[in-house]
């Protein structure tokens, strides 16, 4: 069992499905290509391999269930290419079924034999997934009345979206026999070990484009003073620098408030005038007319921001080098493209070498590892988590470990 608080979640050596029809969500939202549509990292799709192989060894057949970005979004795509990857890596043929919840989907899950994988797509595809809701009424969504009685149990591993109450992660547990496979006992059993209160200086390095959620979890460090040093980068940056007063110019501001960021202004201000530990950058890499590549003081910003500048670099790094626990998680700038990636690169060959334990998540910034065998684990935790791996990390519960915890007491024990 994993304890976390006042959690008791069951793992695979607690419940032991073999010979069972299982239900397994995965999460292998990665990040995308917008250009070409492709993946540009493969690393959640690699994470899976020991839960479904030793599922799959004990005689199970397991349908997989992922979303992939979100409606709207350049990255969400169907999971065809996911299917492909994932047939690679583990070795054996992984069938993509390109139906979520429909009558193809259905059927064939009812025909499937002893060992086979199959892999449906985008859950994101069905509209109900996107509610977030208690686990009573996702229990009554279409999605799992219609795939809950085709299966024997139900295994969550998706500790990435852990800290969504969507249908496929809360829902099925107060249906079906459910454990959390093995990356999410992994995590959650890794990340309560590493992340000791009495070590400090703590730095986060938060970057990226989900700006909601990073507001969300700052002031979860922020209210708990778990964080030393929060380095900001991407548009939580931009948003910061607003809520400082700084005018970012009439295209910056233009960004923000085509991706409704501006209404957070506030949050980001009362965060500030509360003390929270924020820094902001000193300048920035700018995109200007003709793609020309510049940089400028954050008090003077005329470009589209597209990175950190050198200067702020400089000071990151320092910050860094002095932590005991470095927290990375999104971006510095837009990494897709190459002239952007130097800020976000940077940071993490100083977080890599410093004497401090780094944990890093989110897919862009693991992008960035690059596979890296020289990683080496005892000084670095790799989390398939970004959002999940932060709230956790902030102390906020996790709908998904709820959901598991209440699974164990009302489905499997009253049994
Ligand atoms: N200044 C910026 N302006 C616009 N987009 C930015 C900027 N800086 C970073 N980004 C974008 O942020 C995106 C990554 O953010 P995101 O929050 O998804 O991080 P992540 O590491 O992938 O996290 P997760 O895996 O949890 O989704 C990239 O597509 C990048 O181009
Ligand atoms: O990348 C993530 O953080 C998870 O896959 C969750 O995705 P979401 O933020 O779109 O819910």
């Amino acid at each position: 069992m994993i304890k976390v608080n006042d959690l008791e979640i069951p793992t695979l050596d607690d419940i032991s499905f073999s010979g069972n029809k299982l239900l397994v969500r995965i999460d292998i939202n990665s990040p995308v290509d917008p250009k070409t549509g492709k993946l540009i990292d493969d690393s959640r799709i690699k994470a899976y391999n020991e839960t479904i192989k030793e599922l799959v060894n004990k005689g199970n057949s397991l349908v997989l269930i992922s979303h992939q970005g979100r409606p709207g979004d350049s990255d969400f795509i169907s999971l065809e290419e996911h299917a492909e990857l994932l047939s690679k890596y583990l070795d054996m043929n992984v069938e993509f079924v390109e139906d979520v919840m429909g009558p193809y989907a259905r059927e064939r899950i009812k025909n499937m034999k002893s060992g086979e994988v199959i892999l449906l797509d985008n859950v994101r595809f069905v509209s109900e997934e996107l509610i977030e809701a208690p686990p009573t009424q996702h229990a009554k969504s279409y999605l799992v009345k219609r795939l809950s009685p085709l299966f024997d149990g139900y295994v969550n591993d998706a500790f990435a979206t852990a800290h969504r109450s969507q249908a496929s992660i809360v829902g099925f547990p107060m249906v079906l026999k459910s454990t959390a496979g093995r990356v999410m006992e992994k995590e959650v059993s890794a990340l309560a070990k590493i992340f000791n209160a009495d070590e400090f200086p703590k730095v986060f390095v938060l970057g990226g484009g989900k700006v909601l959620d990073s507001i969300r979890i700052i002031e979860n460090l922020v209210k708990r003073r778990l964080a030393d040093r929060i380095l900001t980068g991407g548009l939580i940056a931009e948003l910061f620098a607003v809520a400082k007063g700084l005018d970012l110019g009439k295209e910056n501001m233009q960004i923000l408030e085509k991706k409704g960021l501006i209404s957070l202004i506030p949050r980001a201000r009362k965060i500030l005038l509360s003390g929270g530990p924020i820094e902001i950058p000193v300048d920035f890499k700018v995109e200007k007319e003709e793609g020309k590549v510049a940089e400028e003081p954050s008090n003077k910003v005329t470009g589209v921001i597209k990175d950190i500048g050198s200067t702020t670099v400089g000071i990151y790094s320092s910050f860094i080098k002095d932590a005991k626990v470095i927290v990375m998680r999104g971006p510095m700038g837009v990494i897709e493209d190459e002239r952007f990636r130097e800020g976000s690169k940077k940071l993490l060959d100083s977080a890599l070498e410093s004497q401090g334990y780094l944990i890093i998540g989110g897919g862009h910034m693991i992008s960035m590892l690059g596979g890296s065998s020289e990683i080496n684990p005892s000084k670095v935790h790799v989390s398939t988590g970004g959002g999940a791996l932060l709230l956790f990390l902030a102390g906020e519960r996790l709908p998904a470990l709820e959901a598991l915890d209440l699974s164990y007491k009302e489905v499997v024990k009253k049994k």
